[in-house]
């Protein structure tokens, strides 16, 4: 193949397409997953023709600054991604006004600041940058990411409580059934494990009160004895309640993710317990993890390239971690085939990825791919197909636009509290600690 020529890698135009996608009704502590989440699918065509695909969150704050930031990408090269996180930097969107990065929420996906949301649209651009430079060059992501140190890459199980369907009528039915008990969970592992070769577990808490929930974990280390187990609770317990978790689990946990909220309450509970802890909330930027470091509140940092600002950032905070001592695992929130492919090729190129990687893939029942990516024995192949190694579905993409086109906003914002209010109307997310 001939190397392409740099006026060839210019961008000439980018397609961003919101989609609505199934979701089923899976339980958190802030409520239940809505019947539909947004995602925003990023389209890059170059010069000489290539064409990359990116994916991020796609809600309205994130449309807001993936707008600007896809014009003023016209004409810069693929190849340039420092220019390209300059440029997010500088982005704002209508529900950004110009000032100091505020913090306008602290949900499931950790504190919510101007900055965390241009990173999270960042990476979408980066990746779909990678995809076309890798098109061009005929080279897989990976190996323009300084390449891969393994042929496959271990994912995890993602368990949740859930209902059998959504309350409020639509959504599209699955066959998975409720999930509500110890058993129903061991019945939903053993279903991920068979289909799938999952040989670790993470269940998500904070729905029911502790001693239910340590119940769930307790029948699954009996029913997968000697398993890695993780518990995450999205910081719902006080620091009593974790610290009786920990003691509880302390035998047949791999590490317990956000028991308590906030980097002091998780710093006073790793001191008094040895399950290692992870985050995915009280550190999701650089400058929290000074704090985090020196206050030992954190033994596992979960990377997310979405919201840490893309493949490159992903390694940085790898190469941090391997300074600190802290093991490295991935986070994951609903996504599509686009963003696994991405988490694949950059955990390919980790040497310190210590722990199966986390998805939410399974869950998803649609996608904008033409082939979904197999998990085998519970790991993704890497690949060595030009770019991320995904062909996008037209078809499949105007449809769920048409879907995001046809809603009236109800589900154009994800919010677990308002779709639970649909099953209990006097919801409330529960302040912290719940239990
Ligand atoms: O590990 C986590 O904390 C998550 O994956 C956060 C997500 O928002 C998850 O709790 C969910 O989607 O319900
Ligand atoms: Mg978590």
């Amino acid at each position: 193949m001939v190397a392409p020529r740099p006026a060839d890698l210019a961008v000439t135009e980018v397609r961003l397409t919101p989609v609505l996608i199934a979701d089923p009704p899976l339980l958190n502590t802030q409520g239940v997953h809505q019947p539909y989440t947004p995602r925003l699918i990023i389209e890059l065509v170059t010069a000489g023709g290539a064409t990359g695909l990116g994916e991020t969150y796609g809600d309205t704050a994130y449309l807001d600054l993936a707008r600007p930031l896809a014009a003023a990408l016209i004409g810069r090269s693929v190849t340039d991604l420092n220019g390209l996180a300059a440029l997010a930097e500088r982005m704002r969107g209508p529900s950004q006004p110009a000032g100091p990065d505020g913090v306008d929420a602290a949900g499931l996906r950790g504190v919510r600041t101007a900055g965390k949301l241009r990173r999270s649209v960042r990476s979408g651009f980066e990746v779909a940058c990678l995809d076309a430079w890798g098109h061009a060059a005929g080279l897989p992501v990976h190996a323009l990411l300084g390449g891969a140190l393994r042929e496959r890459v271990a994912y995890s199980a993602y368990l949740f409580y859930r209902w059998e369907r959504h309350p409020d009528g639509p959504g599209e039915p699955d066959d998975w059934g409720a999930a509500l008990d110890p058993a129903g969970i061991v019945a939903q592992a053993r279903r991920f494990a068979d289909r799938h070769g999952f040989t670790s577990f993470k269940l998500k808490g904070g729905v029911f009160p502790p001693d239910q929930e340590c119940a769930a974990i307790r029948a699954l280390a009996e029913a997968f004895p000697g398993r890695p187990l993780r518990l995450d609770p999205n910081g719902a317990w006080s620091e009593r309640t974790a610290l009786q978790v920990a003691d509880e689990l302390a035998d047949v946990l791999e590490y317990l993710e956000d028991p308590v909220s906030g980097t002091e309450a998780m710093a006073h509970v790793a001191a008094r317990t040895p399950v290692p802890l992870a985050t995915n909330m009280c550190v999701t930027t650089f400058e929290e993890i000074p704090e985090a470091v020196a206050r030992g509140a954190v033994r596992i940092m979960l990377s997310d390239h979405h919201y840490w600002g893309g493949l490159h950032a992903t390694r940085e905070l790898a190469a941090l971690c391997r300074t600190f001592g802290l093991g490295l695992a991935m986070h994951s929130n609903t996504h599509l085939g686009i963003s696994l492919a991405a988490m694949t090729h950059v955990a390919a190129t980790v040497p310190n990825l210590d722990h199966a990687c986390d998805t939410h893939y399974p869950w998803q029942t649609e996608d904008v791919l033409t082939e979904r990516p197999t998990f085998r024995a519970g790991h993704l192949d890497v690949g060595d197909a030009p770019g991320l190694g995904v062909t996008l579905d037209r078809a499949r993409l105007a449809a769920l636009h048409r879907r995001w086109l046809a809603d009236d906003g109800r589900y154009r914002d994800r919010d677990d509290a308002a779709a639970m209010r649909r099953a209990d109307p006097g919801w409330t997310t529960p302040a912290v600690p719940r239990w």
